[in-house]
């Protein structure tokens, strides 16, 4: 769905640091109140019924299944107590969930937090750290909760911002981002032979210019152009440079979109992420499938092994020296242990060329401290300014892709859009720099011409043209379609 053409000021997109931080913060709080009134069992909804009547309770559960085995995470499946489908509610995949006894208080503490990792008709599973140590037997409840970290991690953003970040590795990159001084390109004419032959003369030039530039550049893809086609081959051809690449997206999916596509190439990256929020293709490529693997993770694993061996001497043991002795071990093993966990996640990061993440993971706790010669931010015109500068701040210079003409993003709160919440990076630096820092891929392969002409008539000052192979295309061209005409 394409939206009108805009008529934004190159004022308002020169918007300063201070005036961004001090506009978004109280805008970034109407959205999280909207959320979590939206989603979660708030104080408007003070009983249990009601809270499943709006479909963000699920009562009475049964667990009906256990298992580990998603990379040290739980599987728990939820049926309902009578054993039919479960009553309408608004869960989704990847939302957040905490499991109660079905009576519990609405405020009471949870046996569990997990993520919904399946969804059916009769049932719900979710992964949880640790399988909870009791009430599984009796009847549960799910609720819904806000994705809280996400505002955290946004909000603590801005608070970064304000602080000034001089000293970051985004020092340079941030006046540029905010027209306090020009882009800049590199004056050497940039020479790469390609991954992806195929690449037409719109996608070849937009790398060209990507590759030259020194701070930011946009990769402006209307509907079916090969944007994600083109990212993934500047990755490609960054990694062979030498750089260290944060890649980004406001969604799981089209993270793992550009990780499947790069997997082929045997690129050194790594997936961070809740491995329940991941697509089961990509999950080899996670950071805790690769940190099983590494030294560091069976190290670790010994010591628990260890740490249980000592812990069930502790229990016979009933001379007070020996018992304090035991202990101290315990507290060196322990220490060790973390270290050793640490440094497993830190040697994957470490050796990967190209980290994959959402825009909210960059801000991991397995991310401090790593910077990036270069953040790319796919699907940016769709990601709120203040998430992608999560990421951003990692990095010293960044290519944003995507399509300012298209939907910008979905904003709960009706106030905090009106206000401005919703106004992407892409759209406000596309109309700060326009063509200096910006290139369109003008060849689709998605749809028939007659089909594309309008909207590359209307939004795309007619430069678009259909690839031969779907110009003349038609629907019973396709493999497999079938048609049944209805005649009265
Ligand atoms: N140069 C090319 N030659 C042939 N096919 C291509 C080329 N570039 C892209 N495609 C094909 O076009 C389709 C769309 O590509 P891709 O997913 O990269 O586009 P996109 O612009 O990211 O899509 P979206 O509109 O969903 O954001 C894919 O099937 C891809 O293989």
């Amino acid at each position: 769905m394409e939206k009108g053409r805009k008529n934004s000021s190159k004022n308002s997109s020169a918007m300063c640091l201070e005036q961004f931080v001090s506009t978004m913060a109280p805008l970034l709080d109407l959205e999280k109140e909207a959320e979590i009134s939206a989603s979660m069992t708030s104080g408007a909804t003070r009983t249990l019924d009601a809270s499943q009547k709006k479909g963000s309770t699920i009562l009475n559960l049964k667990c009906v299944d256990a298992q580990t085995g998603l990379m040290g995470k739980s599987l728990l499946e939820f049926q309902s107590t009578k054993g039919d489908v479960l009553p309408a509610h608004k869960f989704g995949i990847h939302d957040v969930v905490v499991l109660k006894p079905n009576k519990a208080d609405l405020g009471s503490p949870p046996l569990g937090q997990g993520v919904v990792y399946r969804l059916k008709d009769s049932s719900i599973t979710a992964a949880f750290d640790d399988i909870p140590e009791e009430g599984l037997n009796s009847p549960l409840r799910l609720e819904k909760v806000a994705n809280e970290v996400t505002y955290r991690r946004m909000k603590d953003t801005l608070i970064q911002l304000s602080k000034g970040v001089l000293r970051g590795p985004a020092a340079d990159l941030v006046p540029v981002l905010f027209g306090e001084r020009p882009p800049t390109v590199s004056k050497k004419d940039v020479t790469f032979s390609l991954f992806n032959t195929n690449l037409d003369h719109s996608q070849k030039d937009a790398i060209s210019k990507a590759l030259s530039s020194k701070n930011i550049f946009l990769l402006h893809g209307p509907p079916g152009t090969g944007k994600t086609t083109t990212v993934v081959e500047i990755i490609l051809q960054e990694v062979k440079r030498g750089s260290k690449i944060l890649a980004c997206a406001a969604s799981n999916i089209a993270v793992d979109n550009i990780v499947e596509r790069l997997v082929p190439h045997r690129v050194k990256l790594v997936r961070v992420g809740h491995p329940a929020r991941l697509l089961p293709q990509v999950l080899d490529s996670a950071l805790d499938a690769q940190v099983l693997r590494g030294d560091n993770s069976s190290l670790a694993n010994d010591i628990r092994k260890e740490m249980k061996a000592l812990n069930g001497k502790l229990l016979k043991t009933k001379d007070k020296n020996s018992r304090r002795d035991i202990r101290r071990e315990l507290k060196t093993l322990s220490k060790e242990e973390r270290k050793r966990q640490v440094l497993a996640v830190a040697d994957v990061i470490k050796s990967s060329d190209v980290v994959l993440t959402t825009l909210t993971g960059a801000l991991s706790r397995k991310l401090e401290g790593t910077s990036f010669d270069l953040v790319i931010i796919d699907e940016a015109a769709q990601a709120l300014e203040i998430a992608c500068w999560i990421a951003l701040l990692k990095g010293s210079r960044c290519i944003l892709a995507g399509d300012h003409l298209q939907l910008p993003p979905t904003i709960q709160s009706v106030e905090a859009e009106k206000k401005g919440l919703g106004r992407t990076l892409f759209e406000r630096l596309a109309d700060l720099y326009g063509d200096e820092v910006m290139s369109m891929l003008t060849v689709q392969y998605r749809m028939h011409e007659l089909i594309m002409t309008w909207s590359s008539k209307e939004l795309y000052n007619s430069k678009i043209e259909a690839h031969p192979c779907v110009a003349a295309h038609m629907l019973y061209d396709l493999e497999g379609a079938q048609f049944h005409w209805a005649i009265d």
